[in-house]
């Protein structure tokens, strides 16, 4: 890994934050195997994985189409996804969140591994870089009335063998129940769980072995629909005993659900699995607080379960300027200390490992006939303990350019004159320079009725804006207004602009929190210089 990693950046920060690129705290909804309504037998947890099989089921091994692509957003109203569960999931859950780089079919993999940590299960590495489909999918989601032997094709044109399914349904099926509103066939006296334990566990298992189970698809009055009885029993118990371990059943499952999220159409190259970063710059931009120029980093470290931060803690941020007579630490390098200290939520994932994950935000006031050319961190515990220096192993985070700054500040919102919402977003271009074409490019992946991505392309022109806050010295305003139905939490933008033949781009900006938005502020760090 090296900084800067876009896509791997908005991945880990979802995998192990649980937070979108606006800070929506997406992965808490199913924190701590909640319910999502006390009334519900149910978690979000169970809401989440069946979701995620369900949108899977597509998957046709022979033809290589479908699979794990957010196809479900379009086949809600099919028979074979009945169920709020599967509703709520989807337009209350995966419909607001996914952006440039992560996918809605990356998030509902994502999903599972959320969920099963959250209810202690197994921890599920997790790759992205799913694609969305556009439409819907085959019908292949099995339903309880249906025969083994259907079943068994079924599973077979998604990928799986006889007693892969027979492990599927068991790790499905550990989560979660059988609704009264969805199948008042099966329990017409109201919802019923699968097993007697809320958590991720191999009581599905083990009640069924001990013939103690209450599993409505195995004891239900109309046996037509005892289908995890014909399928658990397929191989004369075989393997439901091979799985009567908490151990096994744990690391089958993490297995088989890694395969269940993996399993993509031909064509789709998933990432790496997501590592998770021990120290990381969350994001590090040249903008403006007020009218003053600022360098703004968030830097991220991790504390391991049950070890406190160290109370006398500093941690410096140091960079050398890309312009003027000390460029690249030439005789001396700026330093800013006493960051705003805080902590990043974290995922469930994070959670069940006991990681914290303490941040320090700097907002270095800067000069833009200095500006930044890289910079690094020194960690100094205060406890004797020798000062830790990050810096990019080795090389430094670099700051790709300074000619094109983003300036949510003094962005604002407005109403369209035709309906929707205009976001007026504005960027600063360096004075002495005289772009050839600035653009900007908006993708916004919001809502459940819009396509998967919607891809804007307007030009930025010129402006002056009226008034304080201005633009600070050195910088000059180019603007472009970007059109919305409504308020979208997806919305990201990029922008470019080339001089002199040279494109620049700042990339996969947030649009919300803009204007006067309490997001943007930020006290102002000291900074000091020492010689190089
Ligand atoms: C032959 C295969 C399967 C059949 C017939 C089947 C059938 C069902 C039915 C009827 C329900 C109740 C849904 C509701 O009341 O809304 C259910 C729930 C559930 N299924 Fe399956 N299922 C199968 C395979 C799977 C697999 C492979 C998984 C995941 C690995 C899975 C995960 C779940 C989960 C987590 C729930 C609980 C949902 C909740 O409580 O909200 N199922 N299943």
């Amino acid at each position: 890994y090296q900084w800067p990693s876009p896509q791997y950046d908005a991945l880990e920060q979802f995998v192990f934050e649980g937070t979108d690129h606006i800070g929506l705290d997406i992965g808490g909804v199913t924190r701590d195997c909640t319910h999502r309504d006390p009334s519900l037998k149910s978690t979000v947890a169970a809401e989440w994985v069946r979701l995620a099989y369900h949108d899977m089921a597509t998957h046709n091994v022979d033809d290589g189409t479908g699979g794990l692509d957010a196809s479900i957003f379009f086949e809600l109203d099919r028979a074979e996804n009945v169920g709020q569960g599967n509703v709520d999931t989807v337009t209350l859950d995966f419909s607001v969140s996914a952006n440039k780089y992560v996918s809605r079919a990356d998030l509902i993999a994502l999903g599972v591994s959320w969920a099963v940590a959250s209810c202690s299960g197994p921890i599920i590495p997790f790759k992205g870089g799913r694609v969305d489909a556009l439409t819907a999918g085959r019908l292949g989601v099995p339903e309880p009335q249906q025969t083994l032997q259907s079943h068994t094709e079924s599973f077979r044109q998604q990928g799986f063998s006889p007693s892969d399914m027979i492990r599927l349904v068991a790790c499905g099926h550990t989560l979660g129940g059988v609704r009264n509103a969805d199948f008042p066939d099966i329990v017409p006296n109201g919802d019923e769980t699968f097993d007697t334990t809320t958590s991720y566990d191999h009581a599905v298992v083990s009640e069924y072995i001990a013939g103690t189970t209450s599993n409505p698809l195995i004891v239900v009055q109309d046996s037509t629909f005892a289908s995890d009885l014909r399928i658990f029993s397929s191989d004369g118990n075989v393997t439901m005993n091979s799985l009567n371990s908490e151990e096994t059943f744990k690391t089958t499952c993490s297995t088989l659900l890694q395969r269940m999220v993996n399993t993509v159409p031909n064509g789709v190259v998933l990432t790496d699995t997501i590592e998770f970063l021990l120290a990381k710059v969350s994001s590090a931009q040249i903008t403006q607080v007020g009218s003053q120029l600022v360098f703004d980093v968030l830097f991220r470290l991790s504390q391991p379960p049950n070890v406190p931060v160290p109370p006398n803690r500093s941690v410096k941020l140091l960079w050398c300027d890309a312009r003027g007579q000390f460029t690249n630490c030439n005789q001396r390098t700026n330093v800013a200390s006493l960051p705003v200290a805080g902590t990043a939520v974290v995922s469930p994932i994070t959670e069940a490992q006991g990681i914290t994950l303490p941040t320090y935000q700097f907002a270095a006031p800067i000069d833009a006939a200095a500006s930044v050319s890289k910079f690094w961190f020194q960690v100094d515990e205060g406890d004797g303990s020798p000062v830790q220096t990050y810096n990019n192993g080795g090389q430094g985070y670099i700051i790709q350019q300074d000619q094109l700054i983003y300036l949510p500040g003094i962005s604002s919102f407005s109403l369209g004159n035709s309906g929707g919402i205009n976001y007026n977003l504005v960027v600063g271009v360096r004075t002495e320079s005289n772009p050839t074409s600035a653009t900007l490019h908006a993708f916004d992946k919001g809502g459940v009725q819009s396509g998967p991505l919607t891809d804007i392309t307007v030009n930025l022109v010129p402006v002056t804006i009226a008034g304080p806050p201005n633009v600070a010295p050195g910088y000059k305003t180019y603007t472009a207004t970007v059109n919305r139905p409504s308020i979208s939490t997806s919305l990201t933008a990029d922008f470019q602009v080339i001089i002199d033949g040279v494109t620049y781009t700042e990339e996969f900006k947030q649009t919300l929190n803009i204007g006067n938005s309490p997001a943007l502020d930020r006290t102002l760090s000291t900074v000091t210089t020492i010689p190089s």
